[in-house]
Protein backbone atom coordinates (compact mmCIF):
# COMPACT_ATOMS: atom_id res chain seq x y z
CA UNK A 1 0.00 0.00 0.00
CA UNK A 2 1.64 3.50 -1.11
CA UNK A 3 1.44 6.36 1.60
CA UNK A 4 -0.39 9.56 0.77
CA UNK A 5 2.85 11.05 -0.04
CA UNK A 6 4.27 8.48 -2.32
CA UNK A 7 1.02 8.64 -4.36
CA UNK A 8 0.99 11.89 -5.11
CA UNK A 9 4.20 12.06 -6.28
CA UNK A 10 3.14 8.60 -8.31
CA UNK A 11 0.37 10.09 -9.92
CA UNK A 12 2.12 13.52 -10.62
CA UNK A 13 4.76 11.43 -12.32
CA UNK A 14 2.30 9.55 -13.90
CA UNK A 15 0.44 12.92 -14.86
CA UNK A 16 2.89 15.26 -15.97
CA UNK A 17 5.09 12.87 -18.25
CA UNK A 18 7.24 15.34 -19.95
CA UNK A 19 10.88 15.14 -21.25
CA UNK A 20 12.86 18.37 -21.40
CA UNK A 21 16.52 18.94 -22.96
CA UNK A 22 19.09 21.96 -21.70
CA UNK A 23 21.71 22.41 -24.67
CA UNK A 24 24.87 24.37 -22.80
CA UNK A 25 23.69 23.21 -19.74
CA UNK A 26 27.20 23.46 -18.25
CA UNK A 27 27.09 26.96 -18.42
CA UNK A 28 26.50 29.84 -16.19
CA UNK A 29 22.55 30.01 -17.57
CA UNK A 30 22.33 26.18 -18.42
CA UNK A 31 23.53 25.56 -14.67
CA UNK A 32 20.90 26.96 -12.42
CA UNK A 33 18.81 26.65 -15.40
CA UNK A 34 18.81 22.70 -15.09
CA UNK A 35 18.23 23.45 -10.94
CA UNK A 36 15.28 24.92 -11.57
CA UNK A 37 14.13 22.51 -14.17
CA UNK A 38 15.19 19.62 -11.52
CA UNK A 39 12.61 21.35 -9.24
CA UNK A 40 9.90 21.27 -11.40
CA UNK A 41 7.16 18.25 -10.55
CA UNK A 42 6.24 18.56 -14.59
CA UNK A 43 9.44 17.28 -15.66
CA UNK A 44 10.30 13.40 -15.05
CA UNK A 45 13.28 13.19 -17.74
CA UNK A 46 16.19 15.83 -17.97
CA UNK A 47 18.78 15.17 -20.32
CA UNK A 48 21.41 18.36 -20.14
CA UNK A 49 24.00 18.66 -22.87
CA UNK A 50 27.19 20.97 -23.18
CA UNK A 51 30.81 20.67 -24.93
CA UNK A 52 31.92 20.16 -21.10
CA UNK A 53 30.26 19.44 -17.68
CA UNK A 54 27.06 18.27 -18.28
CA UNK A 55 27.62 15.14 -16.92
CA UNK A 56 29.13 16.45 -13.65
CA UNK A 57 25.92 18.76 -13.20
CA UNK A 58 23.53 15.92 -14.30
CA UNK A 59 25.01 13.80 -11.38
CA UNK A 60 24.83 16.31 -8.65
CA UNK A 61 21.36 17.33 -9.26
CA UNK A 62 20.51 13.59 -9.56
CA UNK A 63 20.99 13.27 -6.19
CA UNK A 64 17.79 15.53 -5.63
CA UNK A 65 14.61 13.67 -4.11
CA UNK A 66 12.46 15.22 -7.40
CA UNK A 67 10.29 12.55 -9.73
CA UNK A 68 12.70 13.25 -12.66
CA UNK A 69 15.81 11.16 -13.79
CA UNK A 70 18.60 13.24 -14.78
CA UNK A 71 21.14 12.54 -17.28
CA UNK A 72 24.39 13.88 -18.68
CA UNK A 73 25.62 13.90 -22.33
CA UNK A 74 28.69 14.87 -24.10
CA UNK A 75 29.82 15.29 -27.61
CA UNK A 76 32.98 12.55 -26.60
CA UNK A 77 30.12 9.86 -26.50
CA UNK A 78 29.01 8.34 -29.43
CA UNK A 79 25.58 10.02 -30.57
CA UNK A 80 25.51 12.22 -27.17
CA UNK A 81 23.83 15.08 -28.95
CA UNK A 82 20.85 12.62 -30.89
CA UNK A 83 20.37 10.84 -27.51
CA UNK A 84 20.17 14.17 -25.18
CA UNK A 85 17.47 15.08 -27.62
CA UNK A 86 15.83 11.54 -28.80
CA UNK A 87 11.77 12.36 -28.41
CA UNK A 88 12.53 14.99 -25.98
CA UNK A 89 9.44 17.07 -25.49
CA UNK A 90 11.31 20.46 -25.17
CA UNK A 91 14.35 21.65 -26.06
CA UNK A 92 16.05 25.02 -24.14
CA UNK A 93 19.19 26.40 -25.81
CA UNK A 94 21.59 28.94 -23.64
CA UNK A 95 24.50 27.24 -25.17
CA UNK A 96 26.69 30.30 -26.86
CA UNK A 97 28.90 32.77 -25.75
CA UNK A 98 27.77 35.57 -23.66
CA UNK A 99 28.52 39.77 -23.89
CA UNK A 100 31.63 41.49 -22.40
CA UNK A 101 31.69 45.35 -21.64
CA UNK A 102 31.33 47.36 -24.56
CA UNK A 103 29.65 44.93 -27.24
CA UNK A 104 26.39 44.33 -28.28
CA UNK A 105 24.29 41.28 -28.50
CA UNK A 106 24.61 41.29 -32.08
CA UNK A 107 28.30 41.18 -31.78
CA UNK A 108 27.63 37.51 -30.64
CA UNK A 109 25.90 36.96 -33.75
CA UNK A 110 29.46 35.74 -35.49
CA UNK A 111 29.99 32.97 -32.80
CA UNK A 112 26.24 32.38 -31.62
CA UNK A 113 25.09 31.90 -35.00
CA UNK A 114 26.72 28.47 -35.79
CA UNK A 115 26.34 27.50 -32.56
CA UNK A 116 22.63 27.60 -32.58
CA UNK A 117 22.21 26.70 -36.23
CA UNK A 118 23.72 23.42 -35.69
CA UNK A 119 22.03 22.62 -32.62
CA UNK A 120 18.69 23.71 -34.49
CA UNK A 121 19.82 20.69 -37.19
CA UNK A 122 20.76 17.99 -34.11
CA UNK A 123 17.00 18.94 -32.92
CA UNK A 124 15.36 18.69 -36.15
CA UNK A 125 16.82 15.32 -36.65
CA UNK A 126 15.82 13.92 -33.24
CA UNK A 127 13.13 15.98 -31.81
CA UNK A 128 11.11 17.17 -34.59
CA UNK A 129 7.93 17.35 -33.01
CA UNK A 130 9.34 18.93 -29.57
CA UNK A 131 9.39 22.54 -28.67
CA UNK A 132 12.12 24.90 -28.68
CA UNK A 133 13.06 27.83 -26.42
CA UNK A 134 15.65 29.60 -27.66
CA UNK A 135 18.11 31.64 -24.85
CA UNK A 136 21.39 32.52 -26.40
CA UNK A 137 21.79 36.05 -28.22
CA UNK A 138 21.12 37.63 -30.38
CA UNK A 139 17.25 36.21 -30.25
CA UNK A 140 16.22 38.84 -32.56
CA UNK A 141 18.69 36.68 -35.08
CA UNK A 142 19.13 33.13 -33.66
CA UNK A 143 15.44 32.25 -33.54
CA UNK A 144 15.02 32.71 -37.35
CA UNK A 145 17.80 30.55 -37.55
CA UNK A 146 16.34 27.97 -35.55
CA UNK A 147 13.26 28.66 -37.98
CA UNK A 148 14.74 28.64 -41.14
CA UNK A 149 16.83 25.14 -40.40
CA UNK A 150 13.59 23.46 -39.24
CA UNK A 151 11.83 24.57 -42.61
CA UNK A 152 14.84 23.16 -44.45
CA UNK A 153 14.32 20.04 -43.00
CA UNK A 154 10.84 19.82 -43.41
CA UNK A 155 9.49 20.25 -39.65
CA UNK A 156 9.14 23.75 -38.98
CA UNK A 157 5.98 24.34 -36.29
CA UNK A 158 5.59 27.89 -35.66
CA UNK A 159 3.70 27.23 -32.78
CA UNK A 160 6.49 25.34 -31.47
CA UNK A 161 9.02 27.77 -31.45
CA UNK A 162 10.05 30.51 -29.07
CA UNK A 163 12.53 33.42 -27.78
CA UNK A 164 12.82 33.69 -24.55
CA UNK A 165 12.12 37.36 -23.85
CA UNK A 166 10.76 36.66 -20.49
CA UNK A 167 13.86 38.57 -18.74
CA UNK A 168 12.26 41.52 -19.86
CA UNK A 169 8.98 41.14 -18.43
CA UNK A 170 10.31 40.48 -14.98
CA UNK A 171 13.00 43.78 -15.10
CA UNK A 172 10.11 45.40 -16.27
CA UNK A 173 7.96 43.96 -12.95
CA UNK A 174 10.93 44.81 -10.68
CA UNK A 175 11.94 47.77 -12.20
CA UNK A 176 8.45 49.58 -11.88
CA UNK A 177 7.99 48.25 -8.46
CA UNK A 178 11.42 50.14 -7.12
CA UNK A 179 10.05 53.16 -8.85
CA UNK A 180 6.28 53.34 -7.82
CA UNK A 181 6.99 51.56 -4.59
CA UNK A 182 4.43 48.83 -5.01
CA UNK A 183 4.98 45.05 -4.48
CA UNK A 184 7.11 43.48 -7.54
CA UNK A 185 5.27 40.45 -7.56
CA UNK A 186 1.89 41.89 -8.43
CA UNK A 187 2.98 44.30 -11.40
CA UNK A 188 2.69 43.07 -14.46
CA UNK A 189 4.41 44.63 -17.70
CA UNK A 190 3.35 43.75 -21.23
CA UNK A 191 6.88 44.02 -23.15
CA UNK A 192 6.59 43.78 -26.87
CA UNK A 193 9.28 43.70 -29.41
CA UNK A 194 12.55 41.93 -29.48
CA UNK A 195 15.07 41.42 -27.35
CA UNK A 196 17.90 44.26 -27.71
CA UNK A 197 17.71 47.78 -26.73
CA UNK A 198 15.48 49.72 -28.37
CA UNK A 199 13.58 46.76 -30.16
CA UNK A 200 12.42 45.83 -26.40
CA UNK A 201 9.54 47.73 -25.73
CA UNK A 202 7.45 48.21 -22.58
CA UNK A 203 4.28 49.26 -22.44
CA UNK A 204 3.83 51.40 -19.87
CA UNK A 205 0.88 53.05 -20.72
CA UNK A 206 -1.07 49.31 -20.40
CA UNK A 207 0.00 49.22 -16.94
CA UNK A 208 -1.98 51.59 -13.58
CA UNK A 209 0.62 53.74 -13.72
CA UNK A 210 0.40 55.25 -16.97
CA UNK A 211 0.20 59.37 -15.31
CA UNK A 212 4.25 58.31 -14.04
CA UNK A 213 6.00 61.91 -15.01
CA UNK A 214 7.39 61.82 -18.62
CA UNK A 215 11.15 61.90 -16.68
CA UNK A 216 10.35 59.28 -14.60
CA UNK A 217 8.97 56.87 -16.88
CA UNK A 218 11.70 57.70 -20.18
CA UNK A 219 14.17 56.50 -16.85
CA UNK A 220 12.29 53.56 -16.02
CA UNK A 221 12.30 52.41 -20.19
CA UNK A 222 15.50 53.20 -20.49
CA UNK A 223 16.36 51.17 -17.88
CA UNK A 224 13.96 47.98 -18.61
CA UNK A 225 15.64 48.42 -22.46
CA UNK A 226 18.93 48.13 -21.23
CA UNK A 227 18.54 46.43 -18.17
CA UNK A 228 21.34 43.49 -19.92
CA UNK A 229 24.09 45.85 -20.08
CA UNK A 230 23.61 46.88 -16.20
CA UNK A 231 24.64 42.95 -15.36
CA UNK A 232 27.09 43.20 -18.15
CA UNK A 233 28.81 46.19 -16.66
CA UNK A 234 28.44 44.73 -13.29
CA UNK A 235 30.16 41.47 -14.00
CA UNK A 236 33.08 43.22 -15.39
CA UNK A 237 34.18 40.63 -17.98
CA UNK A 238 32.68 37.42 -15.99
CA UNK A 239 29.69 37.37 -18.83
CA UNK A 240 26.30 38.72 -18.48
CA UNK A 241 23.09 38.04 -17.02
CA UNK A 242 22.88 34.54 -15.36
CA UNK A 243 20.84 33.71 -12.29
CA UNK A 244 17.82 36.06 -13.19
CA UNK A 245 17.78 34.29 -16.85
CA UNK A 246 17.90 31.12 -15.63
CA UNK A 247 14.90 32.37 -13.06
CA UNK A 248 13.04 33.81 -16.34
CA UNK A 249 13.89 30.37 -18.58
CA UNK A 250 12.93 27.78 -15.91
CA UNK A 251 9.27 30.37 -15.56
CA UNK A 252 8.30 30.26 -19.57
CA UNK A 253 9.65 26.37 -19.79
CA UNK A 254 6.94 26.22 -17.25
CA UNK A 255 4.67 27.90 -18.80
CA UNK A 256 5.06 25.95 -22.06
CA UNK A 257 4.63 22.48 -19.81
CA UNK A 258 1.67 23.77 -17.94
CA UNK A 259 0.14 24.57 -21.58
CA UNK A 260 0.90 21.47 -22.80
CA UNK A 261 -1.34 19.97 -19.69
CA UNK A 262 -4.11 21.62 -20.12
CA UNK A 263 -3.98 24.01 -17.79
CA UNK A 264 -6.14 27.32 -19.30
CA UNK A 265 -5.49 31.06 -19.69
CA UNK A 266 -1.48 30.45 -19.48
CA UNK A 267 0.01 33.51 -21.02
CA UNK A 268 3.50 34.36 -21.34
CA UNK A 269 5.11 36.99 -23.87
CA UNK A 270 7.67 35.26 -26.52
CA UNK A 271 9.49 36.60 -29.79
CA UNK A 272 7.57 34.39 -32.00
CA UNK A 273 7.01 33.53 -35.76
CA UNK A 274 3.82 36.32 -35.12
CA UNK A 275 1.43 37.72 -37.67
CA UNK A 276 0.95 40.78 -36.45
CA UNK A 277 3.64 42.72 -38.67
CA UNK A 278 4.05 40.21 -41.57
CA UNK A 279 2.27 42.86 -43.84
CA UNK A 280 5.46 44.69 -43.54
CA UNK A 281 8.12 42.44 -43.77
CA UNK A 282 8.90 41.25 -39.69
CA UNK A 283 7.84 38.10 -39.58
CA UNK A 284 9.15 37.58 -35.74
CA UNK A 285 7.35 39.33 -32.68
CA UNK A 286 7.43 39.59 -29.36
CA UNK A 287 3.84 39.67 -27.52
CA UNK A 288 1.64 38.57 -24.80
CA UNK A 289 1.03 34.18 -26.43
CA UNK A 290 -1.92 32.11 -24.41
CA UNK A 291 0.21 28.32 -24.42
CA UNK A 292 -1.91 25.41 -25.30
CA UNK A 293 -1.82 21.19 -25.76
CA UNK A 294 0.14 22.50 -28.77
CA UNK A 295 1.89 24.87 -28.04
CA UNK A 296 0.66 28.69 -28.67
CA UNK A 297 -2.71 29.21 -28.79
CA UNK A 298 -3.23 32.75 -29.78
CA UNK A 299 -1.21 35.24 -30.17
CA UNK A 300 -2.10 38.39 -28.29
CA UNK A 301 -2.54 42.16 -30.39
CA UNK A 302 -0.69 44.48 -28.70
CA UNK A 303 -3.45 46.94 -27.75
CA UNK A 304 -3.55 50.52 -27.88
CA UNK A 305 -0.27 52.38 -27.47
CA UNK A 306 0.61 56.13 -26.55
CA UNK A 307 2.48 58.67 -29.17
CA UNK A 308 5.74 57.58 -27.70
CA UNK A 309 5.02 53.83 -27.51
CA UNK A 310 4.28 54.25 -31.13
CA UNK A 311 7.43 56.23 -31.89
CA UNK A 312 9.19 53.59 -30.55
CA UNK A 313 7.70 50.45 -32.17
CA UNK A 314 8.77 52.71 -35.68
CA UNK A 315 12.26 52.30 -34.23
CA UNK A 316 11.88 48.60 -33.05
CA UNK A 317 10.55 47.42 -36.40
CA UNK A 318 13.36 48.58 -38.63
CA UNK A 319 16.65 46.92 -36.55
CA UNK A 320 13.84 43.78 -35.84
CA UNK A 321 13.88 42.97 -39.59
CA UNK A 322 17.61 44.03 -40.00
CA UNK A 323 17.93 41.43 -37.42
CA UNK A 324 15.60 38.78 -38.81
CA UNK A 325 16.95 39.45 -42.17
CA UNK A 326 20.50 38.62 -40.94
CA UNK A 327 19.45 35.17 -39.42
CA UNK A 328 17.53 34.19 -42.51
CA UNK A 329 20.65 35.19 -44.88
CA UNK A 330 23.32 33.12 -42.60
CA UNK A 331 20.70 30.36 -43.09
CA UNK A 332 20.58 30.59 -46.75
CA UNK A 333 24.38 30.94 -47.34
CA UNK A 334 24.94 27.83 -45.26
N1 LIG B 1 17.40 35.47 -23.86
C1 LIG B 1 17.86 36.16 -22.84
O1 LIG B 1 17.12 36.92 -22.21
C2 LIG B 1 19.28 35.99 -22.40
C3 LIG B 1 20.19 35.35 -23.17
N2 LIG B 1 21.48 35.19 -22.78
C4 LIG B 1 22.39 34.49 -23.69
O2 LIG B 1 22.53 33.13 -23.29
C5 LIG B 1 23.76 32.61 -23.80
C6 LIG B 1 24.50 31.82 -22.73
O3 LIG B 1 24.91 32.66 -21.69
P1 LIG B 1 25.76 32.08 -20.44
O4 LIG B 1 25.11 30.85 -19.93
O5 LIG B 1 25.97 33.20 -19.52
O6 LIG B 1 27.12 31.70 -21.17
P2 LIG B 1 28.24 30.63 -20.65
O7 LIG B 1 29.44 30.86 -21.49
O8 LIG B 1 28.37 30.69 -19.19
O9 LIG B 1 27.58 29.22 -21.02
C7 LIG B 1 27.36 28.83 -22.34
C8 LIG B 1 27.54 27.34 -22.40
O10 LIG B 1 27.27 26.92 -23.73
C9 LIG B 1 28.15 25.85 -24.00
N3 LIG B 1 28.24 25.64 -25.45
C10 LIG B 1 28.89 26.40 -26.38
N4 LIG B 1 28.74 25.84 -27.59
C11 LIG B 1 27.99 24.73 -27.43
C12 LIG B 1 27.49 23.74 -28.29
N5 LIG B 1 27.76 23.76 -29.61
N6 LIG B 1 26.76 22.74 -27.78
C13 LIG B 1 26.47 22.71 -26.46
N7 LIG B 1 26.90 23.63 -25.58
C14 LIG B 1 27.66 24.62 -26.06
C15 LIG B 1 29.47 26.25 -23.36
O11 LIG B 1 30.32 25.12 -23.19
C16 LIG B 1 28.96 26.86 -22.06
O12 LIG B 1 28.93 25.90 -21.02
C17 LIG B 1 24.53 33.82 -24.33
O13 LIG B 1 24.41 33.87 -25.72
C18 LIG B 1 23.82 35.00 -23.69
O14 LIG B 1 23.93 36.18 -24.43
C19 LIG B 1 21.90 35.63 -21.56
C20 LIG B 1 21.01 36.27 -20.72
C21 LIG B 1 19.65 36.55 -21.09
O1 LIG C 1 22.54 41.48 -21.90
C1 LIG C 1 22.92 40.37 -22.33
O2 LIG C 1 23.82 40.21 -23.15
C2 LIG C 1 22.18 39.17 -21.84
C3 LIG C 1 20.75 39.38 -22.03
O3 LIG C 1 20.19 39.14 -23.08
C4 LIG C 1 20.02 40.07 -20.96
O4 LIG C 1 20.51 40.15 -19.82
O5 LIG C 1 18.91 40.55 -21.23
Amino acid sequence: MLSRVARRAFSSTVANPYKVTVLGAGGGIGQPLSLLLKLNHKVTDLRLYDLKGAKGVATDLSHIPTNSVVKGFSPEEPDGLSNALKDTDMVLIPAGVPRKPGMTRDDLFAINASIVHDLAVAAAESAPNAAILVISNPVNSTVPIVAQVLKSKGVYNPKKLFGVTTLDSIRASRFISEVEHTDPTQERVNVIGGHSGITIIPLISQTTHKLMSDDKKQELIHRIQFGGDEVVKAKNGAGSATLSMAHAGAKFANAVLSGFKGERDVIEPSFVDSPLFKSEGIDFFASPVTLGPDGIEKIHPIGELSSQEEEMLEKCKETLKKNIEKGVSFVASK
